[in-house]
């Protein structure tokens, strides 16, 4: 058995989409794959569906990361199974909680805070409990065949681009959602050198502007998760379209609880939902 040393963590999560949290503000402890790895072992290490160093743009060590404005607190997001992401918006809401409980970031109720991040500059409003963030502009793709365990025959998956790649298929019934066996990534074809987040959907119903849709999701680097932000808006914005956009706002529930979805007058997609800090540690995490 080798010793990580770790000198200070957090763990958090949203909606259950959980966190390893690292304060390194002059960007002195890079993360690696390797280490990432162990981080988020949850038999051997913390646990965490990714890992999110906060370091301050120009220190961060990512090119994509220092070329936001210099001293702009930048996500390094990393999933559990030590490769990066573009984006993660659980973990951008819960970066900024994680900065506020750490006092590294001061914000009074309704106040926000550019995030630097590899799909660009991201808002985050602290909203009463809440925090909500401005993801930007979403883009719909092409279709392609999605085959997963439990499901009886392939079904058409729509791509979305929330900066990060997700494929969102609609399911016609909650007994086709529960009888799916997300441990094995899905299968899509064609595939992608990338890969994707994949996002089950079951619509539901559509009411004073409002929709609402169950969600599950097999993660990119993570495996199945009982939440994913950015794939909430994936899959609200594929329903939406679906719907002929019959509404802005979206009520999206996965396993680990309720997330909400809303377009503005940009055509920008918002995430909402709770944020929240389980604990924070010290020292030495024995790995195998
Ligand atoms: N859970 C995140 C998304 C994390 C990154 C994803 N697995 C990917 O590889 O793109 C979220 O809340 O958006």
């Amino acid at each position: 058995m080798t010793a990580l040393r770790i000198d200070g963590f957090s763990k958090g999560h949203g909606t259950g989409n959980d966190f390893v949290l690292l304060a390194d503000p002059d960007g002195a402890s890079p993360l690696s794959a390797g280490r990432v790895v162990a981080l988020a072992d949850r038999r051997f290490g913390i646990g965490g569906d990714g890992v999110i160093r906060a370091v301050r743009s120009g220190s961060s060590g990512d090119a994509v990361l220092d070329a936001a404005p210099a001293g702009t607190w930048a996500m390094d997001y990393w999933n559990a199974d030590g490769s990066v992401s573009e984006m993660c918006g659980n973990g951008v809401r819960v970066f900024v909680r994680f900065l506020l409980e750490s006092q590294l970031v001061r914000l009074a109720d309704g106040e926000g805070i550019d995030i630097a991040t590899r799909a660009g500059l991201k808002r985050v409003e602290r909203r009463g409990e809440l925090f909500a963030a401005d993801l930007g502009p979403f883009e719909l793709g092409g279709d392609r065949l999605v085959a997963a365990h439990g499901l009886d025959i392939a079904r058409p998956g729509l791509d979305v681009s929330t900066g990060n790649p997700h494929v969102v298929v609609a399911l016609a019934s909650a007994a086709e959602l529960e009888a799916l066996e997300l441990h094995a990534a899905p299968a899509l074809d064609p595939v992608s050198d990338a890969g994707a987040n994949v996002e089950f959907v079951v619509p539901g119903t559509i009411a004073d502007g409002v929709g609402s849709i169950r969600m599950r999701v097999h993660e990119r680097g993570s495996g199945e998760t009982l939440s994913c932000g950015t794939g909430a808006v994936a899959a609200a914005m594929a329903t939406r379209h679906w719907s002929g956009d019959a509404a802005d706002r979206w009520i999206v529930d996965v396993p680990g609880g309720r997330l909400e979805v809303e377009v503005d007058e940009r055509g920008h997609a918002w995430l909402t939902g709770p944020a929240t800090l389980v604990f924070r540690g010290e020292g030495i995490s024995p790995v195998r």
